[in-house]
């Protein structure tokens, strides 16, 4: 621009020249034969061409110099997952630019699910996990796809990221001393990020913040019934505090957020060795051994197979209510009757042990639904025994691989 004015005056005198003697012999308003005489002399034409192709780049290159600008620190209001271009005020063709999407615990079980699911619809995935009992296997197949990137870091420590945050941390029995400061710390760092981005921040909560509940089934308005200092209280109580720090921020910080309560979920590429009892009877009973039913086995849970609970988080992230809600089927089964279920799918042989119980293990466990039914039009399709063989063709080939 400023090239173009330096050059004006050059030009002046030779403009001026022309001036009366075109006012003389033409009309006041010039036509079209004049407006292209105009501008074929002296380089006007190769100015305007100049000045086009300016304008068109800056808009062409204008997402892509404010994506690389440290400055372009914006807060991001619009919904994580957004359908924009399905609505009214968004001109036809016009896609919105893909979102970053944080995952913490990507790498594990349910969050490989939804990092697929992520991908699947537009979005780029950044993977966070410490790989304590996520595998690079849940996420080999997107190592190729410029979309995806995997970070190996903990999220007991501070990380330093850009845009939407969804927040994801599934972590095996097995690491108990860490439960509570990762549900704590983990939880604590990811909310600054979401704060510092203006990101909307999802809590992966469980349903094990009902503890051993005096209410059958579970609401979400239920504040539960839990031993604040019980060998589970690592994970239930860190839970609680990390549903605490996320309203928290709500509330003081305006950071958007959801909160979902998972319940007892299973599906393919569950850790083999996780402890917990889809995973363990299933992995028995393919190794011809006998499936431990701790206590009578009379204790009760509520199994969801894997994708329905992706689909029920990908909707609470679109959805307008912060939660918590219940992510659950509602189907409820005895540790027996489980049991039954895996011998009917993999092996009519198999045979049970019982074992001692672990302290404070819930009675009984399942999910009232209603809340997430009305406002998130959501609720679980897969039966336990459609997706148990779902499950067992996954451990099988990876039994096998052993
Ligand atoms: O081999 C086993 C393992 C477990 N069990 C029993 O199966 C029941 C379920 O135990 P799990 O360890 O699978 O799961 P829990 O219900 O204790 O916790 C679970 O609940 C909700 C999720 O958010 C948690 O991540 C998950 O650990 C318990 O009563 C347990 O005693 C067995 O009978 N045999």
């Amino acid at each position: 621009m400023k090239q173009l004015h330096k050059s004006s005056p050059t030009h002046a005198p030779a403009a001026a020249a022309h001036a009366p003697a075109s006012k003389a012999s033409k009309p006041s308003r010039p036509g079209p034969r004049s407006w292209v005489g105009y501008l074929l002399r002296e380089q006007r034409l190769l100015f305007v061409l100049l000045g086009a192709l300016i304008a068109s780049s800056f808009f062409l290159l204008r997402p892509y110099l404010f994506s690389l600008s440290p400055s372009s620190h914006v807060p991001d209001r619009r919904p994580l997952f957004s359908f924009a271009s399905h609505t009214s005020s968004v001109p036809a063709g016009f896609h919105p630019p893909p979102r970053r999407v944080v995952v913490t615990g990507g790498a594990g079980f349910v969050g490989s699910h939804l990092v697929d699911r992520l991908l699947e619809q537009g979005d780029s995935v950044i993977v966070v996990d410490n790989f304590f009992t996520g595998r690079k296997d849940n996420v080999a197949h997107h190592l190729r796809n410029p979309r995806f990137e995997l970070l190996r870091h903990d999220v007991v420590e501070p990380i330093l990221l850009e845009n939407s945050v969804l927040h994801l941390y599934i972590i095996k029995s097995g690491f108990l001393n860490n439960y509570y400061k990762t549900n704590v710390m983990g939880t604590l760092n990811m909310l600054g990020l979401a704060k510092r981005i203006g990101a909307r921040f999802l809590l992966t909560s469980t349903s094990e913040v009902y503890g051993d509940p005096l209410e059958h089934p579970q609401k979400e308005t239920y504040w539960g019934h839990v031993n604040p200092i019980g060998v589970r209280s690592c994970y239930d109580e860190g839970k609680r505090t990390a549903e605490t720090l996320t309203m928290d921020y709500h509330r003081g910080g305006g950071v958007e957020v959801r909160i979902a309560r998972i319940f007892n979920t299973y599906g393919p590429r569950m850790c083999l060795d996780d402890g917990r009892v889809v995973s363990n009877f299933v992995a028995q009973a393919l190794r011809r051994q006998p499936m431990t039913v701790y206590g009578d086995g009379k204790q009760t849970r509520s199994f969801q197979y894997v994708s329905d609970l992706v689909a029920g988080l990908m909707a609470l992230m679109e959805g307008d209510h912060i939660g918590p809600f219940n992510l659950g089927n509602p189907g409820e089964f005895t540790m027996l009757e489980l049991a039954q279920v895996v011998k009917e799918t993999i092996d009519p042989m198999a045979t049970i042990e019982f074992k001692p119980n672990t302290a404070d293990d819930p009675h009984m466990r399942k999910p009232d639904i209603t809340k997430a039914k009305q406002l998130l039009r959501w609720e679980p399709k897969v039966s336990l025994r459609e997706g148990l063989p779902l499950m067992v063709k996954d451990f099988r080939q990876r039994i096998l691989d052993e």
